[in-house]
């Protein structure tokens, strides 16, 4: 569906996509995920052939993008593009009227998205009159009114409260069994974990990592995270080290790698004479894989 091969972009000197590939194939869920100034937005902007990039290709379905292939795309960008002074149904006529859409064809795409983000209730309501939750929704809808086939949301769910989290998932979950693709960006690990079929880890302009969650899960060799509590952190480590543990802080805690499963009562031998305040145990998560691509250099590079 999207195919981006070796795509280079900078802005004057400064070098912000560095030979950048990505493939989302059809039906699926793309979740792009890195730090603030990775080069996400700008990676968007040249999908949608707003900015060109400086080498490289893109295509969508086996097409070099151009103006032709804004048909396809839609775009619900982070910042909502809605006129808060027209109802829900007025935004979506309009939006639809500037993709050319006109007579039935439009009303019938109107009631539809209405109905697909659950707003038709709300047709007539002006959209200062929302909740931010709806908003969000009504953003979805405009970037829908086209049929596009593949929707990039640009981090669909910051600022909003988790019931209007669970909405927007429940919404994007009904579009992808729709057979719409979708790119996401997002700065919440649940949320990707959640949704997404396929994730990429980008950082400076470069995908580190990319795959399900099952095989970025292979990028921690272990087979579970430990996280203890101790006045005697020194003594902790150099104990887990001597048995081949590798150690990290989450935060201000101390956990270790568990290069195999062990019962609670091995566990707490392997620290014995070093006096624990508290021990947890945790699967690996989205959030421990993030951690250590974009905070640990020599990660391996993993694709499907
Ligand atoms: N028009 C521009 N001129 C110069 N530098 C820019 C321009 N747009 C973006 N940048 C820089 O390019 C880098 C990538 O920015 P981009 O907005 O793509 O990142 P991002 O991953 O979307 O970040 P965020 O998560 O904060 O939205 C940043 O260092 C940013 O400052």
């Amino acid at each position: 569906m999207l195919l981006i091969e070796k795509i280079n972009k900078s802005y004057g000197k400064r070098q912000v996509l560095q030979n950048l590939n990505l493939q989302i194939n059809f039906g699926e869920i793309y979740g792009l995920l890195g730090p603030n100034g990775a080069g996400k937005t700008t990676t968007i902007n040249i999908i949608c052939n707003l900015l060109k990039a400086d080498s490289g290709t893109i295509q969508i379905n086996n097409q070099p993008v151009s103006e032709k292939s804004k048909a396809i795309i839609g775009v619900a960008p982070q910042e909502n593009l809605l006129y808060q002074g027209l109802s829900c149904k007025e935004n979506l006529n309009f939006f639809a009227q500037i993709y050319g859409l006109g007579g039935k064809l439009r009303q019938l795409q109107v009631e539809k998205c209405l109905a697909d983000v659950n707003l038709s209730d709300r047709a007539n309501s002006p959209v200062e009159t929302l909740s931010g939750g709806m908003k969000r929704r009504l953003n979805i809808a405009v970037a829908l009114v086209h049929q596009p086939k593949l929707l990039i949301l640009d981090e669909p769910t910051t600022g909003l409260d988790i019931e209007a989290r669970y909405h927007i998932w429940e919404l994007i979950h009904n579009l992808k069994n729709q057979g719409i693709t979708i790119l996401l960006t997002t700065h919440l690990l649940d949320e990707a974990e959640r949704l997404c079929q396929k994730i990429g880890i980008l950082k400076n302009g470069r995908i580190l990592a990319e795959g399900t969650l099952s095989e970025l899960q292979n990028l921690i060799p272990a087979k579970e995270i430990v996280t203890i509590e101790t006045e005697e952190e020194e003594k902790a480590i150099a104990r887990a080290t001597e048995l081949g543990f590798t150690h990290r802080r989450y935060g201000n805690k101390l956990a270790f790698w568990l290069p195999k499963t062990l019962e609670l009562k091995e566990i707490i031998a392997t620290f014995d004479n070093i006096s624990l305040a508290s021990i947890s145990r945790q699967p690996i998560t989205l959030e421990h894989i993030y951690l250590e691509v974009t905070k640990h250099s020599n990660h391996k590079l993993l694709r499907i």
